[in-house]
């Protein structure tokens, strides 16, 4: 049997159309522009490849965005004191802060200085607990798209046995949330776990957000079992030049799996599609609007 490769690049294009008719509608009826402003500290590379897609793709569905790239001897004040800015300027419904910040900096106390109403990425507390207990909230942009993408196959989750595999505040547990909400059977594995492989291949769900490249094998997914693949990771390749590869070893699963996203053009995509979402919802709830559902 041949996995069924789940298309992430055609299911974010759609949100993002959608984004896009959404807020030339906000235009037209109310004159309101949604606004992302994402913050860049220091020069990873990785980062400025994702800064420079998503500043694309926001201009494109016809939202604003405003850039602050920060050297990365920023202090923590000068970050904070731009985020309060942030946070008081109404052109700006959404912030990101892209992780991972220098040492110097905190980033709990940079998440926690952020507007709740305008964290688009959902990681403040007030967000976090929220999606918890089950309140309206914004929502972390990848475990959102990653659940989007297990419901292309799935429609209902409904009793289905999920796996997340990580634990992270950014993926793991917030998947978790999502998938518990969505009435999957959840589990919550990690590097602790006893018999890992085990653990995974009870999985009809299988979510990998490890951050090791093709950690995961074929031995590990159950005949069938959908998995979604959340590592974005840059290894060798042929001839000195380097490529993507997930957390699952992707040419194994594809003998085993029934679906399977791939990497590139899996969850990453779906990443900023989410993101400008929740940066038209954060817009349209600030100025009393029910926003749309994705
Ligand atoms: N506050 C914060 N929020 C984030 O959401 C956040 C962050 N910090 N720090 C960095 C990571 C990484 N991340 C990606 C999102 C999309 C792609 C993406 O679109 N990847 C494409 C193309 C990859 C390529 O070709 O380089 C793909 O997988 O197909 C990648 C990486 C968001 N992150």
């Amino acid at each position: 049997m041949t996995a069924r490769i789940i298309d992430g690049k055609a299911l974010a294009e759609s949100i993002r159309n959608k984004v896009a008719a959404e807020a030339a509608e906000l235009k037209r009826s109310h004159g309101i522009v949604p606004g992302l402003a994402a913050v860049l500290v220091g020069e990873n590379p990785a980062s400025q490849v994702y800064v420079r897609n998503k500043v694309k793709q926001t201009t494109e569905a016809g939202l604003a965005s405003f850039e602050h790239v920060l050297p990365a001897e920023t202090t923590q004040d000068d970050l904070l004191a731009l985020v309060r800015q942030l946070n008081a300027d109404p052109k700006v419904h959404g912030i990101l802060v892209q992780l991972p910040l220098p040492p110097q900096i905190d980033p709990d106390l940079v998440i926690a200085t952020i507007d709740p109403a305008k964290d688009v990425d959902g990681f403040h507390v007030e967000n976090a607990g929220r999606l918890v207990v089950g309140q309206e909230s914004l929502v972390p942009c990848t475990p959102q798209g990653s659940v989007l993408l297990a419901k292309t196959v799935h429609p209902d989750l409904t009793g289905l046995e999920a796996v997340v595999l990580g634990r992270s505040n950014i993926v793991g547990k917030p998947v978790a949330q999502l998938l518990i909400a969505e009435s999957a059977t959840v589990t919550v594995a990690h590097s602790r776990t006893r018999d890992l492989e085990a653990v995974c291949r009870r999985a009809d769900i299988l979510v990998v957000a490890v951050g090791r490249p093709e950690m995961v094998k074929g031995s590990w997914i159950k005949p069938g079992a959908t998995v979604i693949d959340v590592g974005i990771n840059r290894v060798p390749g042929e001839n000195g030049k380097s490529r993507l590869v997930g957390d699952v070893d992707f040419k194994e699963a594809m003998e085993v799996a029934g679906a399977i996203t791939p990497v590139p053009g899996g969850v990453g995509p779906m990443t900023i599609a989410c993101l400008l979402a929740n940066t038209l919802k954060a817009a349209m709830v600030a100025n009393g609007l029910t926003p749309p559902s994705f």
